[in-house]
């Protein structure tokens, strides 16, 4: 496997397979900070560390699957390619794939080259109910709440472009209302969940996103409630942030770990 991006999550999923959580070899990262490649690289014994490249298109030589875990321009740059490149791929930055041009064409590629685009659950809980409840056909209403402290979401461009400061508040102030088609894309760096919801539900136009702003949590919370002819599904997680980033809910990482260390299992539990 190949690993786009060596920042938070990227460094966690790097762990797992050095410590053999994951029963697989990661052969080659890529990073656009060489210093962030080789704190990866040395994460590993010298005879089994990855290769890091210089440019992403090194990704794909000898490996079966490409974790990105970079950025929405990242699944944009590698997403593609990596697809037609005998790859599947694995994303954490999902919300890139509101852009529906983006989306349709992965997902065209994906059954053209005859690969897989794998999604995990990331920071949220309840994708294996919601999926479900899809299959029925009647599933009615789906939709996020997330809130994050305002350092969990400071720089996100739909702030900037609105000229909104979240360091005046002193409650919980509900920021962003809308689709989740606008949510992933205003909020490109802390509502990626909310494309993987849309995903597994009723699609990212018809999910809601409300995104709250609350400088009394300290926690990354997901609330997600979806209703239809079976009955309701509520789940809440409330994630500690990363150390080295407090956009990203520790949990993100870890989900993202399982889904690879169950890759090759023989027991493979949920929806
Ligand atoms: N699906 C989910 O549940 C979740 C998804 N995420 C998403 O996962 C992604 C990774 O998160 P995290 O590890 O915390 O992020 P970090 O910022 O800690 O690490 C990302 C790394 O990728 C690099 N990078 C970003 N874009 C590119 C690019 N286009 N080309 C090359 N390198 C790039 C960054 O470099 P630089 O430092 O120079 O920017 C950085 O080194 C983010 O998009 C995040 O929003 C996060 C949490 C949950
Ligand atoms: O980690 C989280 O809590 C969610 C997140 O940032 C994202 O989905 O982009």
């Amino acid at each position: 496997m190949s690993l786009f991006g060596c920042g938070t999550i990227g460094t966690e999923v790097a762990r797992a397979f050095a410590d053999g959580t994951i029963n697989a070899d990661l052969t080659r990262i890529y990073d656009r900070n060489a210093e962030k490649r080789q704190s990866v690289v040395d994460e590993f014994p010298v005879d089994d560390a990855p290769k890091p490249v210089d440019d992403f298109t090194d990704l794909f030589e000898g490996v079966d699957l490409v974790v990105e875990a970079a950025g929405q321009s990242a699944v944009a740059d590698v997403a593609v390619p990596s697809l037609e490149s005998g790859c599947d791929v694995l994303l954490l930055s999902a919300g890139a794939l509101a852009a529906s041009e983006l989306r349709q064409q992965v997902v065209r590629t994906a059954e053209k080259e005859g690969q897989v685009v794998h999604v995990p659950s990331g920071a949220i809980a309840g994708l294996d109910a919601v999926k479900a409840a899809a299959l029925t056909g009647d599933l009615e209403t789906v939709s996020l709440t997330t809130t994050k402290n305002p350092s969990g979401l400071e720089g996100a461009p739909y702030l900037v472009e609105n000229d909104i400061d979240l360091s005046a508040l002193d409650s919980a102030t509900t920021v962003f209302e809308g689709p989740a088609t606008e949510a992933a894309l205003a909020f490109p760096s802390n509502i990626n969940v909310a494309m993987a919801l849309s995903l597994a539900g009723i699609g990212p136009d018809e999910t809601t996103v409300r995104i709250v702003a609350d400088p009394e949590e300290s926690n990354n919370v997901h609330h997600i409630e979806a209703t239809g002819g079976m009955g309701s599904i509520e789940t809440t997680v409330r994630n500690v942030p990363s150390p080295t980033n407090p956009k990203t809910s520790y949990l993100a990482a870890v989900s993202a770990i399982e889904k690879l260390r169950t890759m090759g299992a023989t027991v493979r539990v949920g929806t």
